[in-house]
């Protein structure tokens, strides 16, 4: 058994090591890797260049029954970059402390979760297991740039109809508790650009309606508008995906002095960023509303302001983007049912605060989860060392200690995420598969 738990853990080492990172992702690497795995589990592998240059990989492990719709596992290859010298670890390295913690950029977004299927998938090949519908898992380009040239082409292709898929998992958040995270829909996201021009001149003087004057006050408005939304969540009156969020995300004005210290010159514009996220709704109407409030308070022609917003593929409202979690929808059911009998917990579906591709599934018509097995561990996504727990943590307790006797006690203190994780979904799979 620990053999096995040291060759599973370091084949997710392997797939870490590869590096993935946004913006030159090594597509064709991380290919041949998946490649290998899908042999050595008899998978049907099959690489697809929407793009060139940017592979899907399709791995297909055929059910019995392949009139039945089939399963999809999708994972995205590529992951965010990273800033090395502020890690304890090189966030390529996947080194393991003496905690367990394996350090990787991808450890849980989400290199984790496209290994945990496949090592669940080897579990069940391994034990005989004989699946009535097909599964097959996706392992995709792009996600973090928005996933146009991936899921985006993928669900417009003949090959995904073809496939016939009747339910798509997808990455989930980590859990800080005991319960896992799931969801089914995601906040909807706006890119915002905001920009104030005015008088330029000296440092000294105080006038009215300067560039930077103007910018402040939107600012201002927004980040009160951001302190009222923000406040709901740290009342805990709602979730992180049932409010707006605002955050500044670039400031642009002026010219730094280039001695550093005479700074004199008043700008003649600024500029501001914002990654503005909202909830879906039944209707459109919150949307009309904060375009309003953008329009009248945050860029105000009256104060000389203009404005670029990027709405991304939203055309539909949010009300048919979000996946049924009642009995019309049996996927839920097994879902919760599958990690229950595995041991795990699940609370009840929520809104993902971000984005990922299982709105591109949600816009085809599918019912999609947001689903990573990740429980007591803080979400570090996008974040410095990203971290799991691959191996149960050892603490050796010292119970009595004088000159004749010292007693050493083992005690295990975490038990490993990854590994769970896996149990998870050899659950999950089996529940899937058989259902009819
Ligand atoms: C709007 S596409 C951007 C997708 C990106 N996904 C993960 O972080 C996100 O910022 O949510
Ligand atoms: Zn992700
Ligand atoms: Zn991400």
């Amino acid at each position: 058994m620990a053999l096995d738990s040291n060759a599973i853990i370091s084949r997710f080492q392997d797939y870490l090591r590869i590096n993935t990172v946004q913006p030159n992702p090594d597509y064709y690497a991380a290919a041949e890797f998946i490649k290998i795995q899908a042999q050595s589990i008899s998978l049907k592998y099959k690489s697809i260049e929407f793009v060139l240059g940017k592979p899907l990989v399709l791995l297909e492990w055929t059910g019995s029954d392949p009139s039945l719709p089939a399963i999809l596992l999708n994972s995205h290859v590529d992951v965010v970059a990273f800033e090395a010298d502020k890690w304890d670890h090189p966030p390529l390295g996947a080194e393991i402390d003496e905690e367990g913690k394996i350090y990787a950029r991808g450890t849980q977004d989400m290199k984790s979760v496209g290994m945990q299927y496949l090592e669940a998938i080897r579990k069940l090949v391994a034990s005989g297991y004989q699946p009535r519908r097909s599964v097959y898992v996706s392992f995709v380009p792009d996600e973090e740039i928005g996933g146009a040239d991936g899921v985006g082409k993928f669900v417009e292709s003949g090959n995904f109809k073809s496939l016939n898929i009747g339910v798509v998992l997808d990455e989930g958040l980590p859990s800080p508790t005991e319960s896992y995270r799931v969801f089914n829909g995601e906040r909807i996201p706006w890119s915002l650009q905001i920009k104030a021009v005015g008088q330029p001149g000296h440092g000294s003087k105080l006038y009215d309606d300067s560039a930077s004057e103007n910018l402040t006050k939107s600012i201002e408005s927004m980040m009160r508008f951001r302190a009222s939304q923000f406040d709901m969540l740290k009342a805990g009156l709602k979730p992180d995906g049932e409010v707006v969020s605002v955050n500044m995300v670039f400031l642009k004005a002026g010219t730094p002095s280039p001695d550093g210290f005479v700074m004199n010159l008043q700008p003649s514009e600024a500029e501001a960023g914002f990654d503005i996220r909202i909830p879906p709704r039944p209707t459109d109407d919150h949307l009309v509303a904060l375009e309003k409030r953008l329009e009248e308070e945050w860029a105000p022609v009256s104060r000389n302001m203009t404005y670029k917003l990027w709405r991304f593929d939203q055309n539909l409202s949010g009300k048919q983007l979000l996946t049924a979690k009642d009995d019309s929808n049996p996927w839920w059911g097994l879902l919760q049912n599958a990690v229950n009998e595995a041991g795990g917990k699940i609370g009840e579906p929520e809104i993902f605060p971000a984005s990922t591709d299982s709105r591109y599934f949600r816009k085809a018509g599918l019912p999609a989860f947001g689903f990573s097995p990740i429980s007591n561990t803080p979400s570090l996504l996008h974040d410095h060392n990203e971290v799991l727990i691959v191996s149960s943590a050892k603490y050796y307790i010292l119970q009595e200690s004088n000159v004749l006797t010292v007693s050493l006690f083992v005690q295990y203190l975490s038990q490993s995420e990854y590994l769970k994780g896996i149990d998870m979904y050899v659950s999950i799979i089996k529940a899937y598969t058989s259902y009819i």
